[in-house]
């Protein structure tokens, strides 16, 4: 194989999921005007992941709080995944699976959205999250790959249509990019924001 086949392979591999996300299209239409529903009634968005799902989550925080687009609202959003006192300081007592459960009950409200990411792997610390939040009267979104079983039980389940980590994670960024964009839109037209979308 030439390094440029290789090159265009790699390339295929990623055009079908990313293809795909354009069929998913009401699943986050439906998603984007329940987050903006939340935010409009004041909510803030609570983003958690694993890996490099760690990094998105701060990389999908930071796109809310200090938008890159000029002349676009900055909503309250923030990472559970940057702060490693507490990280390590409650996987120490309570187990790494309770990570991000323990710091929604402490810091979250019913009113809040929560945002969890997984590439599809086994992620219980991102499904008890979600499960918390979800029992805290939070919406949750769940945004996956492989199987997409990790985001069972969430109101919103976003999956990346491959079983390829690496593609699941390219998808993802696509992905919370157009959440973005679209929550702005239904913000910028709040007659839209009457009541939350149904799943
Ligand atoms: O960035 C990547 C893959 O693109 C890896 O670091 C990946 O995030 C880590 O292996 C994570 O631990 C995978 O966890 P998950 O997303 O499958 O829950």
């Amino acid at each position: 194989m030439t390094a440029r086949t290789a090159v265009r392979e790699a390339f295929d591999r990623r055009t079908e999921p990313g293809r795909a996300v354009a069929a998913d299209a009401d699943a986050i239409a439906r998603a984007c005007h329940a987050m903006a529903v939340r935010f409009h009634a004041g909510g803030r968005l609570i983003v958690f992941g694993n890996g490099g799902a760690c990094t998105d989550a701060q990389h999908v925080a930071v796109e809310f709080v200090h938008p890159v687009v000029v002349g676009k609202r900055a909503l309250p959003a923030f990472a559970l995944t940057g702060d490693v006192a507490t990280l390590t300081a409650i996987a120490r007592t309570e187990g790494f699976d309770e990570v991000y459960a323990a710091q929604l009950r402490t810091l979250a409200r019913p009113d809040d959205i929560a945002l969890g990411l997984s590439d599809g792997g086994p992620c219980a610390n991102v499904r008890r999250g979600l499960a918390v939040a979800a029992e805290m009267g939070l919406l949750t979104v769940a945004l996956t790959g492989g199987d997409g079983d990790m985001g069972r039980g969430a109101d919103h389940v976003l999956r990346a249509r491959t079983a390829d980590p690496l593609v699941a994670k390219e998808v993802h960024v696509t992905v919370y990019h157009v959440l973005w964009e679209l929550v702005h839109v239904f913000f910028e037209h709040p007659g839209t924001l009457r009541r939350e979308t149904a799943r």
